[in-house]
């Protein structure tokens, strides 16, 4: 995974304080209206990596934009850059150069504890090997979720349930990750992203591990999800099977987009 940030000192006009910057939203992200206004602004950026003495340019001047209720994909070749870009976007890395603005917001200048903030309240991640815990049923793992983001313990059983219900597993709530398909554990992984109501959610490769079925039943969850909670979803992906479900494609090709 990408190193952290370093905290740069750029200050565009009107921009608030750092300790105002990232303060949970109020109402909840996922109430924000659809708009075109967008979500996320990704303009001119660049990320470098030194690899055994030598400098390796892995981001070469991206521009982009998520809007509200959006399934966005980056494709393109392994190693290409998507990743390290989808990293940038979640706050768990930071541009060289470029700006990423979210809501409205200086990404690119925050410290790692605003950015903690801003992850653990507005964005949700899938993985493609789903990062569950093994131990813990399907209901504990979303449980979990929202015990992590701060949510009220009066509201967990309320909304696990909805959630879990939302991706089609209100009848194996209380399974443990080991017995669901694979197909399922992603539709677990996508309950506890979505659980503490983020506006973003970030899924690399999320059905590279399953078949061309489950993975079509995937992105019909993802639509759902759209549709239901108002999130935007920007997944990377190789598959072309899936890309026609996308609202845009975006094409990376040696750390720069060609479409
Ligand atoms: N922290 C890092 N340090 C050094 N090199 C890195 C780092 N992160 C990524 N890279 C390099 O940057 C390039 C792009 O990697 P990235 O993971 O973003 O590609 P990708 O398009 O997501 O590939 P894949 O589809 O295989 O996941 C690769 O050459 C990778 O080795």
């Amino acid at each position: 995974m990408a190193s952290w940030f370093r905290n740069k000192q750029m200050s565009p006009p009107g921009a608030p304080p750092a300790s105002e910057i990232f303060s949970p939203p109020d109402p909840p992200a996922s109430a924000i209206p659809h708009t075109s206004e967008p979500l996320l602004t990704v303009s001119g950026v660049q990320r470098s990596f030194h690899v055994g003495g030598h400098k390796l340019d892995v981001l070469k001047g991206i521009e982009m934009e998520l809007r509200p209720r959006q399934l966005v994909m980056l494709r393109g070749r392994s190693g290409s850059g998507k990743t390290t870009l989808l990293n940038l976007i979640g706050g768990l890395d930071q541009p060289d150069e470029g700006e990423i603005w979210f809501h409205g917001r200086p990404f690119h200048q925050c410290g790692d504890d605003e950015r903690t903030l801003i992850r653990r309240k507005e964005i949700g991640f899938i993985f493609q090997s789903f990062a569950l815990m093994p131990l813990l049923s399907a209901w504990e793992n979303v449980e979990l979720a929202l015990r992590m983001a701060g949510t009220p313990r009066a509201q967990w059983q309320a909304r696990v349930t909805h959630c879990l219900e939302l991706v089609g597993l209100g009848k194996r709530m209380h399974h443990r990750p080991f017995e669901l398909s694979g197909g399922e554990q992603q539709r677990v992984a996508i309950a506890k992203a979505i659980a503490h109501r983020p506006a973003l959610i970030l899924a690399d490769e999320p059905t590279a591990e399953l078949d061309s079925q489950m993975g079509a039943q995937i992105m019909n969850v993802f639509q759902n999800i759209i549709a239901t909670e108002y999130v935007t979803i920007c997944m990377t992906t190789h598959d072309p099977t899936i890309l026609e479900v996308a609202n845009h494609v975006y094409e990376m090709v040696d750390g720069r987009f060609v479409s």
